[in-house]
């Protein structure tokens, strides 16, 4: 059984109506498995691709199954991370949309838990929540098991990895023996097998019948360069592809927050998202990332497991990942619910070995490719120069300018001469500030605190500056209040700081005035401030 209409599915009408509203037309495979095996009673192990629905398959016959009448929790869904808790709560709120005496709630770390106890109290029958604030609430007793019938580990895998084994078997144990086990992930390593073997009924393995273990509307590239070269690498792929929305994965935070600034500082708009940021900044990041104010998300595996997000057209593998399963988690951001991605791995040195194990794992090929020139580059923005160029001589009344033109032909050049020279110059202004890097300002949310504003600058040579200095010769120059100057750290040859966003232009003037010669900052003179 593998693609049906939902309504040749046992759900209820109010089901049928809103997956309707949210434009399902057809239940993918996972799910087709899964809601009969699950409303049988079943335990269940489901595996299926990135991006196919695993949500809404634990989610319909959840919420058929519960119990309006019974305000005490009935099912549990544990998640790896906040965003995806909300995510899968989120998914649940639509699918409920005609069960209204049917409620979910969130739980994790960082909201107010007293908020939380407040909802559990009103009743919520479907608790959606990471490990930690489950077992708080567990624990306070603010979050009842005595009704649990249905324990849902998303994204089983990852759970264990991130060690929350003792966590999870403590709930199992707790909620009664009468209860329906599902386990989901795209990738069932053996450390699922055991645990369903120890906690699970009868338990059904749902390996959804497919050749391969990435979906097939992903396009797949890898990249053989110098570590070095990366971030050139980088730019230049992102340049030619230009997607809406990207995702591009580090191994360690550290990296994420250096590659972000770097990005950042080359103009793109980008933001990081990984574990040691705090939940107002990771929501911020998030909220950004969906709504396009920023285009790329820098991120960690964990961070980005399981996250859906319209319209990722590219996902980056700027390390590759230490595990193939991650592999398959990281590329398939892009590519959900069939629509079309590409992913692009970045490969160094040994990194090749790797490689062929994540083919042969995935069992795809992801063909190999050159990265592109910088003459690629010109050639594709010129194309796109050029049919921006033609929409708007169709949509533009440009009479005037033409009389205008015609003066100029007549006294001194000819037209495509003056043509060559407009388009330079326009071509140019976008070229300058991404090669030359003096300072750019980015003015856009680019992951600024509240109210303040990001100002780029080159210093050369590090070795030879120090924050303090960074920020004495600002506030010396400009009169600004050291305090006010933040978030300052010096990444290879430049740095940032942030100033009050209504101070920027003027900060930036200074700066380039009285300490940027050339394209580094004079530290002399900061030194003597
Ligand atoms: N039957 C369907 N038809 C069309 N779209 C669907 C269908 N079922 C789910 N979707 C949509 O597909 C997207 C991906 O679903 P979901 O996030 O549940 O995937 P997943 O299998 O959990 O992926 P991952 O392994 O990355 O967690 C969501 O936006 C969801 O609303
Ligand atoms: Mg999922």
């Amino acid at each position: 059984m593998q693609k049906i209409r939902f309504n040749e599915l046992d759900v209820s009408k109010e089901i049928l109506k809103a997956v309707d509203d949210m434009g399902f037309e057809e239940t993918t495979p996972i799910q087709s498995n899964a809601i009969p095996a699950v409303l049988a009673g079943k335990d269940i192990v489901g595996q299926a691709q990135t991006g196919t629905g695993k949500t809404a398959a634990f989610g319909i016959p959840l919420l058929e199954e519960m119990d309006a009448d019974n305000k005490d929790p009935q099912a549990i869904i544990l998640c790896p991370t906040r965003e995806l808790a909300i995510q899968v709560s989120e998914e649940l709120k639509r699918l409920a949309k005609y069960k209204k005496r049917i409620y979910t709630l969130p739980v994790y770390g960082g909201q107010s838990i007293k908020r939380q106890i407040r909802a559990l109290k009103k009743g919520v029958q479907i608790v959606i929540g990471t490990p930690g604030r489950v077992m708080d609430h567990i624990r306070r007793g603010t979050l009842k098991l005595e009704q649990i019938n249905y324990f849902v580990l998303d994204e089983a895998d990852v759970m264990l990895d991130m060690g929350f084994i003792d966590d999870i078997e403590t709930v199992l144990r707790d909620i009664p023996d009468d209860r329906q086990t599902l386990f989901f992930s795209a990738t069932i390593p053996k450390s699922i097998r055991r645990l369903s073997r120890k906690y699970q009924k009868n338990s059904q393995f749902l390996k959804v019948a497919h050749e391969k273990l990435t979906v097939p509307s992903i396009e797949q590239y890898y990249y053989e360069l110098r570590r070095h070269d990366k971030l050139k690498a980088l730019s230049r792929l992102l340049d030619l592809n230009n997607p809406e929305l990207a995702i591009v994965f580090c191994n360690t935070r550290k990296m994420v927050d250096e590659l972000n600034i770097k990005l950042q500082a080359r103009g793109y708009l980008s933001d990081a998202i990984h574990g040691g940021l705090n939940q107002n900044q990771r929501d911020r990041v998030m909220g950004k990332f969906r709504n396009g104010i920023i285009e790329i998300l820098v991120a960690t595996d964990v961070a980005a497991r399981g996250i859906d997000v319209d319209d990722i057209e590219a996902v980056f593998n700027y390390d590759l990942p230490q595990d193939t399963d991650y592999y398959v988690h990281r590329i398939g951001r892009t590519g959900r619910a069939g629509k079309s991605g590409k992913a692009f791995s970045f490969v160094v040195g040994k990194d090749i070995y790797k490689l062929r194990d994540i083919q042969k794992y995935t069992k795809t090929k992801i063909k190999r490719d050159k990265i592109p020139s910088a003459d690629d580059i010109e050639e594709a923005k010129f194309e796109l120069f050029n049919e921006e160029l033609s929409a708007y001589i169709e949509s533009e009344k440009l009479e005037k300018y033409i009389e205008l033109i015609e003066n100029i032909i007549d006294e001194e050049y000819s037209a495509i001469e003056i043509a060559a020279a407009l388009m330079k110059k326009s071509l140019n202004k976008v070229e300058d500030l991404a090669e030359e890097k003096v300072v750019s300002p980015n003015f856009g949310d680019t992951g600024a605190e509240p109210g303040m504003v990001r100002l780029f600058i080159n210093i050369g040579k590090k070795d030879r500056i120090s924050p303090r200095h960074i920020v004495g010769a600002i506030a010396g120059e400009t009169g600004l209040p050291g305090g006010l100057i933040g978030a300052i750290d010096i990444y290879d040859n430049f740095t940032f700081v942030e100033v009050p966003r209504e101070k920027g232009h003027d900060v930036l003037e200074i700066m380039k005035n009285n300490y940027i010669k050339g394209n580094k900052i004079n530290i002399e003179t900061a030194k003597a401030k």
